[in-house]
């Protein structure tokens, strides 16, 4: 085990992009999301909620023409329509071993331009072709599958091999659990703020819509140093935890209401930061980042 900091709410306040008076929907971060396939559609609608809660400019949903139709009935801000995006979220709700062809093409696509990555479940091999800043996040099942370890070995000691992974890749890990990892290789960060109640199936999609919308809001920022991705996917994790706590109140929670929790703990963050009341936002704007 590491000494690790634990990630808390004075660290996360400072990677939240509050909007300014000059922004518009472009300037404050649009997200791309190839998520979802024939069996697991529910899971591109859980992402798209989680990224509109947490708050960006606009999500740009490409994923089959299924779950276009249940994103669109939940959310009908969202845009179907291919264009530019500053981050793509891609992966959750894809099967690792059997990518839709569709989704294969998508995603060759989505790696024409360069913006940040954010990896979940049915695409985390996709960062070995990406050149540009990556974060993937894996439970440990798929870390293992990714790296091809034993799982066993990943469970036992799951910072270890995340630092691993990181190395390896050169890219940034968030692996899931009660306790959440965070690495680039070099800095490594805990967070620890999600119930038990939390362990339920969609966890993780909604967990991938925070962490894109963070990374879309800060992709300038990301693009000159990507080792900005820590305290981003750290904060993704912190906000998740916060909210599924909000959600449980002690007792069990579905995915959906921990998203309905995500805007209060955001407006509290942003509050704390501030010293004043939430959503005073003091114009700074798409780029603002760690203090
Ligand atoms: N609503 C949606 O659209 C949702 C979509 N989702 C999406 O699904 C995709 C796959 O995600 P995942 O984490 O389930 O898959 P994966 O890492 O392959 O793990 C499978 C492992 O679990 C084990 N296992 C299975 N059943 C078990 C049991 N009863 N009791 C004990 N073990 C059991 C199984 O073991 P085996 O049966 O092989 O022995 C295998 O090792 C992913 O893209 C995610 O985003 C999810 O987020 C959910 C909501
Ligand atoms: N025992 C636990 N306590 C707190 N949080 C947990 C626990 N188990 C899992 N989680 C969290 O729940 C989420 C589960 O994600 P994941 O395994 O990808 O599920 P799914 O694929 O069903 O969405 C992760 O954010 C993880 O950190």
């Amino acid at each position: 085990m590491g000494t690790d900091a634990i990630w808390g709410a004075s660290d996360a306040a400072r990677f939240i992009a509050v909007p300014g008076r000059d922004d518009d929907k472009y300037s404050r971060g649009v997200l791309g999301v190839i998520t979802g396939s024939v069996h697991y559609p529910g899971a591109s609608v859980l992402g798209v909620e989680a990224a509109l809660r947490t708050g960006l400019g606009m999500v740009r949903y490409l994923g089959p023409e299924r779950a276009q139709e249940l994103v669109l009935q939940r959310r009908p801000e969202v845009v179907t329509a291919e264009g530019r995006v500053q981050a793509w979220l891609i992966g959750s709700g894809m099967d690792f071993a059997h990518r839709e062809d569709a989704a294969e093409a998508r995603i060759a696509e989505a790696l024409q331009t360069t913006v940040p990555l954010v990896l979940d479940g049915g695409a985390l091999d996709v960062a070995e072709r990406s050149s540009g800043p990556v974060v993937i996040t894996p439970h440990f099942r798929e870390l293992g599958r990714l790296l091809d370890e034993p799982v066993e070995s990943i469970a036992d000691d799951p910072r270890k091999w995340a630092i691993e992974a990181a190395q390896r890749l050169g890219i940034t890990v968030l692996i899931k659990g009660h306790t959440t990892y965070v690495t680039d290789g070099v800095a490594t960060v805990a967070v620890a703020s999600a119930p038990v109640w939390l362990a339920t199936a969609g966890a993780g999609d909604a967990l991938g819509g925070i962490l894109g919308a963070l990374v879309a809001t800060h992709s300038d920022g990301v693009m000159a140093d990507p080792s900005l991705l820590v305290g981003l996917a750290a904060t993704a994790s912190f906000i998740h935890g916060r909210a599924a706590e909000r959600a449980s109140g002690g007792g069990p929670l579905t995915i959906l209401d921990l998203c309905e929790s995500v805007p209060a703990v955001v407006a509290e963050l942003v509050s704390n930061r501030n010293g004043s009341g939430p959503g005073n936002g003091s114009g700074s704007g798409s780029g603002s980042g760690p203090a």
